[in-house]
């Protein structure tokens, strides 16, 4: 053998050593859920990823390739939290619920504690579509964006293990309920009119709560809503004084929770 096919050789060692740690280390992972789950413990817990991280920058400390490193380290902690949420939903999730319920806020916080893709329709549909919310509603009415919103839940069906931030208005469809069902489940997110109004008052996204930021307003629309918003839900989580944490934590649990009761 000439150095060049040892060194070959040596690297192909290495190779196999990270292959088989990175499987003996998804198995790991898989136990932890097994264990959280068998002992009622929460399934989320992020300050155990700051611990890792904090390992990682202590063990780097003045080495070369730092860089490198943490990038792969980045990537099978990517990897974990998939594995995690695939174990967990095998379908899409749907977050409906009136506007500022936190369901922008809700997919965000899923995307980064368990890697799940999302798909926030508001967004989708103004980049397809090459104009904001308010706009569309002025130029072509709220039907056509109504109609642009159905088309976006029949094409969530070809996908799996998606968070859809639904827009506040798409369980007033029944067709969007019947389209969300089919390979998701629907999680309704609830908040008090007060707290809704602290939550979007400073904001211009919203045309339907431009000229109308008061509580009054906010509940007689959610009142004329709820009946829908209600029919259409799997399970209901309020988010009233409760952290990002606590709401998908809780989320998690009563969506386990209604598949075992399936
Ligand atoms: N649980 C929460 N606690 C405090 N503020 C929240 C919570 N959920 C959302 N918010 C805030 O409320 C505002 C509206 O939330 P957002 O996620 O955009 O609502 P939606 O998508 O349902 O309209 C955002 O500024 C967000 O930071
Ligand atoms: O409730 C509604 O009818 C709407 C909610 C908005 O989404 P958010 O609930 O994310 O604000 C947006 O889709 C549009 O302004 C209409
Ligand atoms: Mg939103």
């Amino acid at each position: 053998m000439n150095q060049l096919e040892v060194l070959r050789e040596s690297l192909g060692q290495c190779d196999e050593i990270i292959l088989d740690a990175l499987l003996m280390r998804n198995r790991i992972v898989e136990d932890i859920m097994v264990y959280k789950e068998a002992n009622d413990l929460p399934v989320l817990q992020p300050e155990q990823e700051v611990k890792q991280k904090g390992w990682l920058e202590a063990r780097m400390e003045g080495r070369r390739h730092k860089k490198e490193v943490n990038d792969v380290f980045a990537s099978i902690i990517q990897n974990s939290k998939r594995i995690q949420s695939r174990n967990l939903f095998n379908y899409n999730i749907f977050l409906i619920g009136f506007m500022g319920a936190g369901k922008s806020t809700i997919s965000d916080y899923l995307k980064n504690v368990l890697a799940m893709d999302v798909v926030e329709m508001d967004q989708c549909i103004v980049e397809r579509q090459g104009m904001s919310i308010s706009d569309i509603f002025e130029t072509y009415g709220e039907e056509y964006f109504r109609e642009l919103e159905t088309n976006l839940l029949i094409e969530m069906q070809s996908r799996s293990n998606v968070v859809v931030s639904c827009g506040g208005g798409v369980p007033m469809r029944e067709r969007n309920v019947v389209e969300m069902k089919k390979n998701g489940r629907v999680v309704l997110l609830t908040a008090k009119p007060e707290t809704i109004l602290e939550r979007v008052k400073d904001n211009h996204d919203r045309p339907l709560l431009e000229n109308n930021k008061n509580v009054s307003f906010i509940a007689d629309l959610l009142e004329k809503r709820r009946e829908k918003y209600e029919a259409a839900a799997d399970i209901v989580v309020e988010t009233d004084g409760k952290s990002e944490l606590e709401i998908c934590e809780e989320l998690i649990h009563r969506l386990r929770e209604a598949e075992a009761n399936k």
